[in-house]
Parts: C-alpha cells; sequence; structure tokens
C-alpha cells in the first residue's frame, strides 16, 4: 500500500467511475475508468468520417499556411460522442468526476453574451444547435497553423531575443503557440475580436461545455501560448500586451491543472442523468494528459506517435528551456515542468506514403519496412510534407550512402524505411540535444495510433536501443485524462496536496514490453544518428 488514504472510497462508497476526454486533431475521444482506474469503456468520434458535413481533411481545413477546424464540428462530435458512450450500457449516474484534454496550441473564441448561453442550455436539445452561434471565430485556428512568423519576430524582438522569452514562457517564439493566433485575429480581424468575451484554448473549451460556465485554462496549457510566466504562473503582462489589449480579462486567471472547478452542468444533469454532485477538474494538453496517462518516472522517455509525433519527458527542479523544444509547467505536480518535441510530420506523412507505396495498407506497408535492413543499404530520406517544427524546414530531401542529394529511390521499399528511420532518427538527434541519453537501461514508452504497429517500434527500439513499452490501450492521453479527473477528487477531498505517483502507486496501469532493442541494428544507428544530424544541418544551411 501507499499509505495514502483511499479517499475515492471514503466519498464515494457506491460506484465510483471516471470520465476522461481528448479533443485531439483528428477524433474526439473518450474513456471510462472504473474506481480501480481499469478500462471499462472506449469510444471514439472520426471528424472526417464521422462528421463528413465539414469537410475536414484529417480534422483540419487547410488554406495555405493557415489551418484551422470548425469550431462547431467539435461540439458536434460532444453529441455524438455522449451518445455512443450512452449506447454501451454506461449508467452516467455512476461517473464521479470528469476531466479532458485538447490539441494543443488550438483557440476558441467565445462571442459576447455566449456564456449565458452556456448555462441555459435546453436539455431536450442537441449542444451543436444551442452553441452554433456562440463563436466569433468560427474556424479555431490549430497547432499545424504556421502563419504567424511576423508575430513571432516582433514578440522575440520586443522580448530581448528568442531565449529571453524562452525563459520567460518555456520556448522561443512559435507560430503555432496561441498568443500569436491572438495577435494575427486581432490584425486581421479586429471587429471579431473586439466581439469576443471569452478566448479558451480546445482544453478549457471542452471544459467550458461542462461546466457549463467558462472554463479558466490550466497552467500546463497555457504554458503552450508564449504569454505564461512558467516561474510565477502569472500571464506575462508585456507579452499579453503585445498580443491584444484586454487580454488578461479575456483569458482569466490561469489555474493549477488539477484543480475541481465545479459540478457539471445541469444540462448533463438532465439529458443524460449524471449525478448533479459529479465534479469537472480542469482539462489540459494532450501531451500533458499523455504523461500522467504513461505515469512516467525521471529517466523514462515517452514517444506519443499520433497526428503529430511528440517526444516529452518530466522534467525535476528549475526549468532551463533552450532555443529547440518547449517547457511546459507539469499537468500533475505543481512544482515540476515537462519537456516536449513537436514533429508536424508524423502520422500524415507516414500515411500518404504508405497510400502511395503499399496500397493503402499498413499489412504491406510494414511488409516492405522488413524486406529492407536497419540503415536502408545507406540511403536516407527526409520527409517535411507541411512545414516542419523541429527543425523548421519543408520538402523532401534523399541521400545517397555517399551523401548526395538524389531525387528519387529506386525501390518502393527504400522509401519506406527512409521515411521510419528519418523521423525517429529525427527524434534521437534532438532528443539527445535536449540531454536525453539512449542506452540499453532507458526505457521508451510509447502511445497514439501509430504505436499499435510493432514494425516501426521495433526500428524506433533499435534507434533509441532502448526497451518499448505499450499500455494496453494506445489512448494515454483519454486515460491520463480519467486518472486526473480522480486525482483531482481525491485532492479536494483530502486537507492537503497529494502527490500523483503516490495516488497512483496502487492503481498503475500496465505496461507490456513490447520491443528490445537488437545489438547490431543499435550499433548501426549509434553512427547513423551522427550522420543524420550532418545531414540536417547541411539541409538547414543550404535553406
Ligand atoms: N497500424 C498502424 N500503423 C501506423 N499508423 C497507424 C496505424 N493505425 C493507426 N495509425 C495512425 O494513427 C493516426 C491517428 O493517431 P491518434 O493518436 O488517434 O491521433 P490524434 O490523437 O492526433 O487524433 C492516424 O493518422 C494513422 O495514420
Ligand atoms: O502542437 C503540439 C504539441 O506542442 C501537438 O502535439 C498537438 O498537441 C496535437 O496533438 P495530436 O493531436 O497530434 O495528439
Amino acid at each position: 500500500m501507499s499509505g495514502v488514504p483511499d479517499i475515492l472510497a471514503e466519498v464515494a462508497p457506491r460506484r465510483s467511475y471516471f470520465l476522461g476526454l481528448d479533443f485531439s486533431t483528428q477524433q474526439l475521444k473518450a474513456v471510462v475508468v472504473d474506481e480501480k482506474l481499469k478500462v471499462l469503456h472506449e469510444a471514439a468520434v472520426n471528424f472526417d468520417r464521422n462528421l463528413p458535413e465539414y469537410r475536414t481533411n484529417g480534422g483540419v481545413k487547410k488554406n495555405g499556411s493557415s489551418i484551422t477546424a470548425p469550431t462547431v464540428m467539435w461540439v458536434k462530435a460532444l453529441d455524438l460522442l455522449m451518445d455512443q458512450l450512452k449506447i454501451t450500457g454506461l449508467d452516467f449516474q455512476d461517473i464521479s468526476a470528469i476531466s479532458g484534454a485538447g490539441q494543443q496550441h488550438g483557440s476558441v473564441y467565445w462571442r459576447k453574451g455566449a456564456e449565458k448561453v452556456l448555462s441555459t442550455l435546453d436539455p431536450t436539445k442537441f449542444l451543436f444547435l444551442q452553441l452554433a452561434n456562440c463563436f466569433s471565430v468560427q474556424d479555431s485556428p490549430v497547432w499545424m497553423d504556421s502563419s504567424t512568423q511576423s508575430y513571432c519576430e516582433t514578440m522575440e524582438k520586443k522580448l530581448g531575443g528568442p531565449q529571453k522569452l524562452a525563459d520567460l514562457t518555456g520556448s522561443r517564439a512559435y507560430e503555432r503557440f496561441t498568443g500569436h493566433q491572438i495577435a494575427k485575429i486581432l490584425t486581421e480581424k479586429a471587429e471579431l475580436y473586439f466581439n469576443t468575451e471569452r478566448i479558451s484554448l480546445v482544453s478549457s473549451f471542452g471544459c467550458s461545455i461542462f461546466l457549463g460556465s467558462y472554463s479558466p485554462i490550466d497552467w500546463s496549457d497555457a504554458s503552450g501560448m508564449n504569454l505564461l510566466d512558467i516561474n510565477s504562473k502569472e500571464w506575462d503582462s508585456q507579452c499579453l500586451h503585445m498580443c491584444a489589449p484586454d487580454l488578461k480579462e479575456k483569458l482569466d486567471k490561469p489555474v493549477v491543472a488539477h484543480t475541481c472547478l465545479g459540478p457539471i452542468s445541469s444540462y448533463f444533469v438532465e439529458r443524460y442523468s449524471f449525478d448533479p454532485s459529479c465534479q469537472v477538474v480542469a482539462f489540459t494538453g494532450d501531451n500533458p494528459a499523455s504523461l500522467a496517462g504513461m505515469c512516467l518516472e525521471a529517466g523514462d522517455i515517452a514517444i506519443s506517435l499520433g497526428t503529430s509525433d511528440t517526444v516529452f519527458l518530466w522534467l525535476s527542479g528549475n526549468p532551463t528551456p533552450s532555443l529547440e523544444g518547449h517547457v511546459f509547467c507539469n499537468p500533475v505536480d505543481p512544482q515540476a515542468y515537462m519537456a516536449l518535441l513537436c514533429f508536424k510530420n508524423g502520422s500524415l506523412t507516414r500515411e500518404r506514403i504508405r497510400n502511395v507505396y503499399a496500397n493503402r495498407s499498413w499489412d504491406q506497408f510494414d511488409a516492405l519496412l522488413n524486406c529492407t535492413p536497419p540503415g536502408n543499404y545507406g540511403y536516407v530520406g527526409m520527409f517535411f510534407d507541411e512545414q516542419e517544427i523541429t527543425p523548421k524546414i519543408q520538402g523532401t530531401f534523399r541521400f545517397d550512402p555517399s551523401d548526395q542529394r538524389i531525387d528519387a529511390f529506386e525501390e518502393a521499399a527504400t522509401e519506406v524505411r527512409a521515411v521510419i528511420e528519418g523521423q525517429l532518427l529525427a527524434k534521437r538527434v534532438h532528443a539527445e540535444r535536449l540531454g536525453f541519453r539512449t542506452g540499453e537501461s532507458c526505457r521508451v514508452f510509447v502511445t497514439g495510433g501509430a504505436s499499435n504497429n510493432k514494425s516501426i517500434l521495433q526500428v524506433l527500439s533499435d534507434v533509441f536501443n532502448a526497451h518499448i513499452y505499450t499500455q494496453d490501450t494506445t489512448n494515454s492521453t483519454c486515460l491520463g485524462s480519467a486518472y486526473r479527473a480522480a486525482h483531482g477528487l481525491a485532492v479536494k477531498q483530502s486537507d492537503a496536496f497529494i502527490p500523483f505517483n503516490e495516488f497512483m502507486a496502487d492503481r498503475r496501469p500496465n505496461f507490456t514490453l513490447l520491443c528490445s532493442p537488437r545489438v547490431e541494428a543499435a550499433k548501426l544507428y549509434d553512427s547513423m544518428a551522427a550522420r543524420y544530424a550532418t545531414l540536417e544541418s547541411s539541409v538547414l544551411t543550404q535553406l
């Protein structure tokens, strides 16, 4: 036993379930866990497939470098998701607390008067019909957007350079970070900005619907805006003023992520028979929630292979942000931080190559990957279909064994192995720059859609020379949200903060060892990582 009192049993002697949600790029997902935090139900609504009327591709709409998603689509997805959960036989009365997550950095603009609508929703009607007119900006900018370069330059310049901004907010200026997206809306659509009474992140937008009033933004997701002082955990007034007037009021005070914000809105009580005392715990970013779902410990590294690929780890002690990657406030420990690297060209790039070379089939893709040896006979590829984040670069770069740039590989299998090796070597090279050391004693925890693919995971194991672990569900974001709901409720019922790792001690999820590194392949990737780093630098200097 951990010595932590079983607060869940004390507060809720009957069934006590927890609902975790994830408003991610391509889908809205949910997981329900029981009092032991074991998964009972999972559900998902895919935006392209289940809501074709919004005409998204991969959950988003592209207009050059501006990338958005229709805000009301996420609301309609929630209507569908709740109905899906209902038909699993779930009794919503059993849910003691809810939390959730959202794709990071994306923003939602609530029109003046929208909170009134939120708090007086008619339970006989769908949410999307009632909230359709509540958004002053119809299409929310999302994390894939890269249209705010000039705003980024301005902020870095005014703050005394990129490192100064990173020291303050955890990151240098990034185009997808919300402060710059808000500045762009003010410049291009001022009347919409002035008609906005509240700006939410995707996470706090989802939370607001469950609360029936505006939810504050939690510290962890707030760290992805270039607006929060990650040391004081307050908005930085200089950064706010640089982006837009009255922004402090439109954002409200950020809160620590485990905050219980209040009971669920009467809409959900009346429409779905939730218990009126069911608590809503602040939602956070999808990567922070995933860190909670994987119960990461110091020394472990997590890799999420979702729409984006991300690499993240728990940071103890004082944060030392650099010009690459991000430092976010930790979602489960108010004193700690997490480091994150984001790669925009993740699953969608792999999918494109699968569609062209492997007949849209992951089985055929795997067969091609497995018929080529580690090292790909010396061929290397970098595939940045969209402008990459780490590092900032776009285009396709293929090299032969003597490092000469070539236009195409001769074999489909070479292209397939090149995309996987290139993506995974990039993760290793950039994680090492953050101070991470690969090696047999290191454990890599994987999650996200592509972590279903064992052939890809074997390459990951060899490239990182590390053992690869997965959970029973590849959806650690939802799981982390459900854990955070349970933890937030326990903290509310307790007199003192309960460390998350202690709280989870008797409830930790199962991890399965899926792949172990092969000695010869791992050796080969040591030298290939150095070669990849040199090739990447040469590409960057030639831009
Ligand atoms: N067997 C597989 N091999 C490789 N990739 C896969 C496989 N199954 C699903 N995926 C990828 O998973 C992606 C979705 O991952 P997910 O974590 O659900 O994304 P998000 O949370 O960003 O919406 C899809 O774009 C798909 O390419
Ligand atoms: O921009 C980032 C992190 O900084 C992305 O990781 C988004 O948070 C999207 O997440 P997925 O939908 O790919 O999980």
